[in-house]
């Protein structure tokens, strides 16, 4: 099959944002995600926040000190960026345009905030909020995955209101109660999103070609 091009000559990546409050399942939605379409780039972000137990550089995260994530802001390396739960969090610019560039769709986990910019400079974005079915599950999900002090999912449970206010602003919205059923439904929104791709893809290579023929 060729290389689907859009009419504006670019070639047809589609930018996935997930995000959701800490302890919802997001992660760990994502990368069964990821196993199960390996052709989605998950882009790696640059983040302040010391790395937890298990996390490595380059894989989770980019893990840099606050004077270098600044440096980094003023060069304008960063698609989006923003501080959350205390920490600085950005995406590389360069990655992301390079990957959809290639034809590649590409996944950010990215916060609210990061998800609001996004929108502005690529409106045709596809975003999903991960809702986790109660108050209490978030806080035992987040107590059960053992990777954070009291003080710091104190902190996130706080934030948690504030972020699930935003839900609204994204395309979908999935309840990850039953994880099957969440990663299912994440699935059929990607699967969903290809295919109205390509159906505007080839509509427009048709276009292209018509224009091109006409004298
Ligand atoms: N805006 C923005 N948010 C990010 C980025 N990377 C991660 N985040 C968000 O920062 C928040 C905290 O992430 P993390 O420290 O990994 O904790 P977790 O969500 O509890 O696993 C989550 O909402 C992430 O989605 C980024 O590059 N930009
Ligand atoms: N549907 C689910 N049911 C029960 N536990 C889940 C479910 N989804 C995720 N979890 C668990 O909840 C914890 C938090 O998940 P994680 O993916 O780290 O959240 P987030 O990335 O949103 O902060 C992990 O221990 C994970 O195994």
């Amino acid at each position: 099959m060729s290389t689907p091009i859009s009419t504006e000559g670019t070639i047809c990546g589609t930018l996935f944002i997930v995000a959701a409050p800490s302890g919802a399942g997001k992660s760990t939605l994502v990368n069964a995600l990821l196993e199960r379409e390996p052709a989605i780039s998950l882009s790696v972000s640059h983040t302040t926040r010391p790395p937890r137990p298990g996390e490595q550089y380059g894989r989770h995260y980019y893990f840099v000190e606050r004077g270098e994530f600044e440096r980094e802001v003023g060069e304008g390396i960063f698609l989006e960026h923003a501080e959350v739960h205390g920490n600085f969090y950005g995406t590389s610019r360069k990655t992301v345009q390079d990957l959809l560039g290639q034809g590649r769709d590409v996944l950010l986990e990215i916060d609210w905030q990061g998800a609001a910019q996004i929108r502005r400079t690529k409106p045709d974005c596809v975003s999903v909020f991960i809702l986790p079915p109660s108050r209490t599950e978030l806080e035992r999900r987040l107590r059960g995955r053992g990777s954070d002090s009291a003080e710091v999912i104190e902190r996130r449970l706080r934030n948690s209101r504030g972020e699930i206010a935003h839900a609204h602003e994204f395309d979908y919205i999935i309840v990850n109660d039953r994880f099957e059923d969440a990663l299912d439904g994440l699935q059929a929104i990607v699967q969903a999103v290809r295919l109205r791709t390509a159906l505007q893809c080839q509509r427009h290579e048709a276009l292209i070609r018509e224009l091109l023929a006409g004298g």
